[in-house]
């Protein structure tokens, strides 16, 4: 149901031209058929408004105003989001970071420090970044559309995670504006601040409902000088679990990414992408990547673990890429995974953290319990940071509701009964939020809601997300 907020006027709609010029105030709905829905065309929002500032005063303006007024807004960056967060979801103004891309500074003395504007595409600030030798602590598929506020306001994991952690611990600051137009700036660029409560956390990872921001300062490690992808076979999941575990003991400081395909995933990238698989036919693919400074030394380290696990048996098939054609070659068939998904039709999403050992089981479990009723079951996802990032993916030819109540809360279950969490790195937008209790104790989520209250007293950031509706 609606929440009790102002429907915007025409009275409105001259004061943001006042505030952001009359060019960047969007009201043809033609214009705006793009922004009220997500990229996987699962949710629709009726928003008429569309409101690009370039600078954080006229944030801080619109804001105030929306405030003042009860206006409802939804934060949008490159709405790349998979669970509803950055569209509206009735006829929220949507504000978004598209013209906020500056690029502010780098700092390579002080060990790598960049800062920027919220609306930097990931893939253009890593190309900024590149000149100066050093790397965004981020990379994942949506890079060439995704907003760095966008990755930081839903606190994206993506590929590197296994290397350089969750941004949590890369992002040293953050200016983002509150709904009364305030502008907190913890935009520091220390590492170490140890002066109370970090405040910027509270920004990271709450998908835009406590605050916009408007501007990051990230760590950003040196560009690796050698770089390997190896690319492996493997015929069960056991097998997998053994490779991941020698790959972290063997290739220790240099392994940089492991993530895995299951045979349906392969089957998906060959048919709608026409993308080619290197190796023969397996069960599972796994993508080892190392990263380090010294390509002998890098080199040598990869090749014993490869000689160790083919000679055990547990690989019989494998391929290794050192130059970029064949690196991003094979970097496809596992990034373009979503992409290859939405060919099949409508997909039910699930991203899931789970014990390794168990993770698979749910791609079995779910293919059994829904044996008949849909088009298929593939896992895929992120392995080798302590617990194993299962992305489940359920698709048939268009939303189904008979498919959509055997899922869930099945699938929410199953990871609520092996302590698992519900949303591993895509959040919990407008998709998942009222499944919050499966991954939260109740006294969490009060204290959420405290929150909330305290930062946005009038509910107008993001509405309807992240927090349940009871
Ligand atoms: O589409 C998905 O289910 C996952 C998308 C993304 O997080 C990935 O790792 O490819
Ligand atoms: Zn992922």
């Amino acid at each position: 149901r609606r929440g009790n907020y102002a429907t915007a006027t025409a009275t409105d709609i001259t004061v943001f031209q006042d505030i952001i010029g009359h060019n960047h105030v969007l009201t043809d709905p033609s214009e705006l058929e793009g922004n009220n829905i997500d990229w996987i065309k699962t949710v629709r929002g009726q928003s008429s408004i569309l409101l690009k500032p370039k600078t954080t005063a006229e944030v801080s303006k619109i804001l105030k105003y929306c405030n003042d007024q009860k206006l409802a807004i939804c934060p949008q960056g490159g709405n790349t989001g998979l669970v509803g967060g950055s569209v509206p979801v009735f006829d929220e103004i949507i504000l978004s970071t598209q013209r906020m891309n500056d690029f502010i500074s780098v700092d390579p003395v002080a060990g790598c420090v960049a800062v920027c504007q919220a609306g930097c595409v990931l893939e253009a600030l890593s190309q900024e970044l590149n000149k100066h030798d050093i790397i965004v602590p981020l990379d994942l598929g949506a890079k060439g559309s995704c907003h760095i506020g966008g990755n930081i306001s839903t606190n994206a994991g993506g590929l590197r995670l296994l290397r350089y952690g969750s941004l949590r611990g890369s992002v040293l600051g953050v200016e983002a504006v509150l709904a009364d137009g305030t502008i907190l700036d913890c935009l520091s660029t220390l590492r170490k601040d140890n002066t109370g409560y970090d405040i910027k956390q509270l920004m990271i990872g709450s998908e835009g409902t406590l605050g916009f921001v408007t501007a990051v300062s990230i760590l950003c490690p040196q560009k690796p000088k050698s770089l390997n992808l190896a690319f492996l076979g493997v015929d069960t999941f056991e097998g997998l679990l053994h490779v991941l575990r020698k790959a972290k003991q063997d290739l220790g400081e240099i392994l940089s990414a492991v993530e895995f395909l299951d045979s349906a995933c392969m089957g998906l990238v060959k048919t709608h992408l026409n993308l080619t698989n290197p190796i023969g036919e397996h069960e599972f693919y796994m993508l080892i990547e190392t990263s380090g400074s010294n390509t002998q030394h890098d080199e040598e380290k990869l090749s014993s673990f490869l000689d160790e696990i083919m000679t055990s048996q547990t690989v019989s098939d494998g391929t290794i890429a050192t130059d970029l054609n064949k690196m991003q070659a094979i970097w496809g068939l596992r990034e373009r995974q979503a992409e290859a998904l939405l060919h099949e039709g409508y997909n039910f999403k699930y991203d899931v953290s789970l014990p390794t050992h168990v993770m698979y089981d749910m791609v079995l479990d779910t293919r059994r319990h829904l044996e008949g009723l849909c088009t298929s079951v593939v896992g895929y996802g992120h392995l080798g940071k302590c617990d194993g990032n299962l992305h489940l993916n359920v698709t048939c030819p268009q939303y189904n509701q008979t498919i959509a109540s055997a899922v869930e809360p099945f699938v929410y279950e199953w990871t609520a009964k092996h302590k698992g969490s519900i949303s591993a790195e895509h959040g919990l937008g407008f998709k998942k939020r009222n499944y919050i209790s499966y991954s939260k104790s109740n006294e969490s989520i009060t204290m959420m809601k405290k929150i909330k209250k305290l930062f946005d007293p009038n509910g107008i950031l993001n509405p309807y997300k992240t927090l349940p509706d009871t």
